[in-house]
């Protein structure tokens, strides 16, 4: 059954369904490529190789440090928007969680012996940032931020959430890393943020929507290479 409040038509496909379900249906291949990379099965078989996580700590450190300005551009978008101020709350929230991971990389580095002073970012990562950075614009319009930003959180939730699934042999030292963004409170704020960006495409021009879907292709193509480059194949 329809549900109440999602409807939405996509590209004059008889069914209704959600902007962002009609995208994972048709680039199903790279959304799995971005979830299912083979440095996060290895984390959830346990053959992962420390020094691939290592480097994949010092990297997405620097990651999450241009990760906050971003946010912070998509948290001023949103207080223009002539709504209930809702998603405002919702990407506040956000802002102080990633204040958190902010703290998690620096304990973790630590106790792995990782200097996050003297971490060089790599080429995928500086292309990731890059094109954050120039999201920030405020010429980019609202509802495209907000689907990146719900497509970047949805990557590491739906990677970690799989580690933990059933039948994990995931090394202990790892454990608190894969409930970080695996856990059920982090799911539920990735369905919140996907039902704001639904309600926002919804609402916006057919232009907007295809430059969210290439905003949102680009997310999964950078996702996939910052897992290569972790695992040194990039
Ligand atoms: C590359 C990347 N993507 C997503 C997340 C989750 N905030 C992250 N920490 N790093």
């Amino acid at each position: 059954m329809e549900d109440a409040g999602k409807k939405l038509v996509t590209e004059g496909v008889d069914c209704k369904i959600p902007v962002t379900e009609a995208w994972i249906r048709k680039h199903r291949l790279l959304y799995d490529g971005a979830t299912r990379h083979p440095f996060i099965r290895s984390i959830r078989d346990g053959s992962v190789d420390f020094s691939y996580f290592k480097r994949w700590l010092g990297q997405d450190y620097i990651f999450v440090r241009s990760f906050v300005p971003f946010v912070a551009s998509t948290l001023v978008k949103s207080s223009k928007e002539s709504g209930d101020g809702l998603d405002m709350e919702v990407i506040l929230g956000g802002m102080a969680s990633l204040n958190d991971e902010i703290n998690w990389f620096k304990n973790e580095a630590s106790k792995f012996h990782v200097s996050l002073t003297s971490v060089v970012p790599q080429k995928a990562n500086i292309k990731y940032c890059r094109f954050l950075e120039n999201l920030t614009s405020s010429e980019v319009e609202y509802p495209v931020a907000i689907s990146v930003f719900w497509a970047i959180e949805v990557v590491y939730q739906e990677s970690f959430a799989h580690c933990l699934e059933e039948g994990n042999l995931i090394p202990e030292e790892l454990q608190g890393t894969c409930e970080r963004w695996g856990n059920e409170g982090f799911g539920t704020y990735c369905k919140t943020l996907r039902e704001i960006a639904d309600r926002c495409l919804q609402k916006a021009s057919p232009e907007v929507i295809s430059k969210a879907e290439v905003a949102f292709l680009s997310v999964l193509e950078y996702e996939v290479d910052f897992w290569n480059m972790s695992i040194g194949e990039a």
